[in-house]
């Protein structure tokens, strides 16, 4: 499988640049924590990826084709699969009709059931009527139901305790596992080091560290040196 390949990637917002020269390659079978102090860009750089703003400058290639400039839409055609901030439930819908929307049959949702059984005993119930860390599961089977490549995650862990989103990264190392390259935006910066292989920190737009997760784990000096920006 191919590696997208993110290469001085700058964007622009109002005033000026949030992201800066970014060098980024995502691998299949590599988890990437990407984290750093809020308002960093973070989420603008997976949205430069996955086409939400444009680039002001560099390159993204999946393989050997830039996407530079393609449509949102013709990046998810290449694989690519962007879960924004939020969880964007659809709540009138019960949880079975939506998997349905993106796994279109009941063959791939029962395969989604394998991996989220939690959402098998709420298959009837309106998404609207489940618990934070259960809506956020049914946004993580929706997007696994399309098997991308690449597959960027924005906070998945917003409002949720720790302790529910501890039950939600081991899916995401198990989808990793089956090939897909994941970039993963994390406000528990501990937790989502722990189930990386790679990190990227950023601060005030510009890479402080890129290295290995594990690295940066067992060095809280560095960690903080580059939350800092040196
Ligand atoms: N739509 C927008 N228009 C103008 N500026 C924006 C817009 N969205 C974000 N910004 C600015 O871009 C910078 C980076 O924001 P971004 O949301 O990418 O950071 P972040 O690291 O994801 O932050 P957080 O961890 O708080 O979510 C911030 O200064 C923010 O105010």
């Amino acid at each position: 499988m191919n590696a997208l390949r993110i290469a001085g990637l700058t964007v622009t917002r109002g005033a000026g640049p949030v992201i800066r020269d970014v060098d980024l390659t995502l691998e299949p079978g590599r988890i990437t924590a990407l984290v750093g102090p809020n308002g960093a860009g973070k989420t603008s750089l997976l949205e430069a990826v996955s086409g939400v703003v444009p680039a002001a400058a560099g390159t993204i290639h999946i393989g050997p084709d830039e996407i530079t400039k393609h449509s949102r839409v013709a990046r998810a055609r290449r694989g690519l699969a962007h879960i924004e901030q939020g969880r964007a439930v659809f709540g009138g819908l019960t949880v079975l009709e939506n998997l349905m929307l993106t796994a279109r049959t009941r063959a791939r949702v029962d395969e989604l059931f394998d991996l989220f059984p939690e959402l098998e005993k709420r298959r009837d119930s309106p998404a609207a009527l489940l618990s934070g860390g259960e809506q956020q599961m049914v946004v993580l089977a929706r997007a696994f139901a399309v098997r991308p490549s690449f597959l960027l995650i924005d906070e998945m862990s917003l409002g949720l305790a720790p302790v529910v989103f501890t039950r939600l990264l081991p899916l995401v190392t198990r989808f990793a596992e089956e090939g897909a390259a994941i970039l993963l935006v994390e406000q528990f910066t501990h937790l989502a080091l722990g189930a990386a292989t790679d990190a990227l920190v950023v601060s005030s737009g510009r890479v402080t560290y890129a290295g290995g997760a594990q690295e940066l784990l067992a060095s809280p000096s560095t960690l903080h040196a580059a939350y800092l920006g040196s």
